[in-house]
């Protein structure tokens, strides 16, 4: 196979690490170098990153992405209601066309606002990996599993897991994994929970699960297992190192000691946790007890968008109304979560998060020249709370760009939103 390289030359870099300039060469999937200056000679493609910052592709590890087609649909509403009166009497609807589409769009809006990879839990996951291949992203993918006690049901659903297992996982040369999707301890039985962390254990899959979202999630717990969510999960030994937990927002001290011991990863949902009114999730205990807290944006009918930099925000000053300490959750801690905490909430520490030779190419560049982030001097506190998506630029993954000056290039956007317009209304017409 042919190298194929390409040199970001000159770029003002920022990543977990820190700051500094340089030039990035990439081969094929990986950075192969970084130095202050590279030659361009013999590189297929040189990007010249004057007035550009470049950050590691941010990790999204919370999504429904193929909720994009409900955006707008049920606002304004608590969990329990949007759930039961609209959201899943929607979802009865799916299929795999509606799916695909909706996954599609929200390939599209990740990528133009420098998301890289992303954890999702849906239905018809065969169907979003399809998009996600197309893309160029990079995805862990999970069917989601609700059993509600139903034998028949519960069966049925790790049969599904176990295809999308084998259809799935390694594909688009490995960019895209999967993962078990138990929707959460309320919508699943304890049996169903035992079979998935055989499962996980047999295979080595990661577990991404809901957890702890709502007061009423720990109400109902209690009343029927007699313990708060997390002391439950530990109880039946359902938790560890591989188990990606959204929300986590109704937690005691024992359970964030839980957490903490068990080596359980966070994923962190502050827009959902506030459009639904969940509740303010304790993420700087949760920090400095040592617990991984990464980000997530959890689907777009309860944020309602896709975009990492809005939700950097929102984290840190969420974090300081709760604490009514400006100092809390400061713009570098928010960063580190939504990039380096997302690789290591995934398993994946060793190849991307940050920018380092050998790592894999998942990069976004920011244009500095934008009046958003203008006077350009603090690139740190500028992402976190003056940019937005549309300020990122271009975007490469896995070494495949993606995005180049705003123009995406692996999707077709204008085909991808009428496809995904016309899914949007023939689902809604079914309701
Ligand atoms: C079984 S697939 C995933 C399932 O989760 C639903 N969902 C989306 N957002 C949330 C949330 O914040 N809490 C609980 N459940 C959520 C989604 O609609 C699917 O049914
Ligand atoms: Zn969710």
């Amino acid at each position: 196979m042919e190298t194929e390289n390409i040199l970001i030359k000159d770029a003002q870099i920022l990543d977990a690490h820190g700051q500094r300039k340089g030039s990035v060469l990439i081969e094929n999937d990986k950075i192969k170098e970084i130095s202050p200056s590279i030659s361009p000679e013999g590189v297929n493609k040189v990007i010249n990153a004057e007035g550009k910052l470049l950050i590691p592709g941010f990790v999204n590890t919370h999504t429904h992405l193929s909720m994009t087609l409900f955006r707008g649909i049920a606002d304004d509403l608590k969990l329990e209601k949007w759930l039961n009166d609209y959201i899943w009497p929607l979802e009865a609807h799916l299929n795999g066309e509606y799916c695909y589409a909706g996954a599609l769009l929200g390939c599209v809006e990740m990528i133009k606002s420098g998301t890289t990879t992303f954890n999702d839990m849906y239905f018809y996951m065969d169907h979003v990996a399809e998009a996600v291949k197309e893309s160029g992203l990079r995805a862990v993918i999970s069917h989601g599993m609700i059993d509600f006690g139903d034998e028949k049901k519960r069966k049925a659903e790790i049969k599904e897991s176990k295809r999308i297992i084998r259809k799935c996982h390694g594909m688009a040369d490995g960019r895209i994994k999967v993962a078990l999707g138990p929707h959460s301890p309320y919508t699943c039985s304890r049996q169903l929970l035992d079979e998935v962390r055989s499962l996980a254990d047999k295979y080595g899959l990661l577990i991404h699960i809901h957890v702890a979202e709502t007061e009423d999630e720990v109400r109902q717990v209690k009343d029927k297992y007699g313990e708060r969510p997390f002391i439950y999960l530990d109880e039946i030994g359902f938790l560890g190192e591989d188990v990606i937990a959204a929300h986590a927002v109704w937690l005691s001290s024992s359970e964030i000691h839980i957490l903490r011991s068990r080596g359980v990863k966070l994923s962190h949902n502050p827009a959902s946790n506030m459009k639904l009114a969940s509740g303010v999730s304790p993420v700087e205990e949760l920090i400095n007890m040592g617990v991984c807290v990464s980000l997530g944006t959890d689907g777009a009918a309860s944020n309602n968008n896709l975009d990492m930099l809005e939700e950097m925000k929102i984290a840190a000053l969420l974090q300081k109304i709760k604490k009514m300490d400006p100092t809390a959750l400061d713009a570098g801690t928010v960063f580190k979560m939504a990039t380096i905490n997302g690789a290591a909430a995934l398993g994946m520490a060793d190849e991307i998060g940050t920018i380092e030779v050998d790592k894999k190419a998942d990069l976004a560049l920011i244009n500095t020249r934008r009046s958003s982030i203008t006077p350009w001097r603090n690139p740190t506190s500028h992402l976190v709370y003056a940019a937005s998506g549309c300020d990122v630029e271009s975007v490469i993954c896995n070494g495949e760009i993606l995005m180049e000056n705003d123009k995406l290039e692996s999707l077709d956007e204008k085909y991808v939103i009428e496809l995904a317009e016309n899914a949007a209304e023939e689902l809604i017409s079914k309701a």
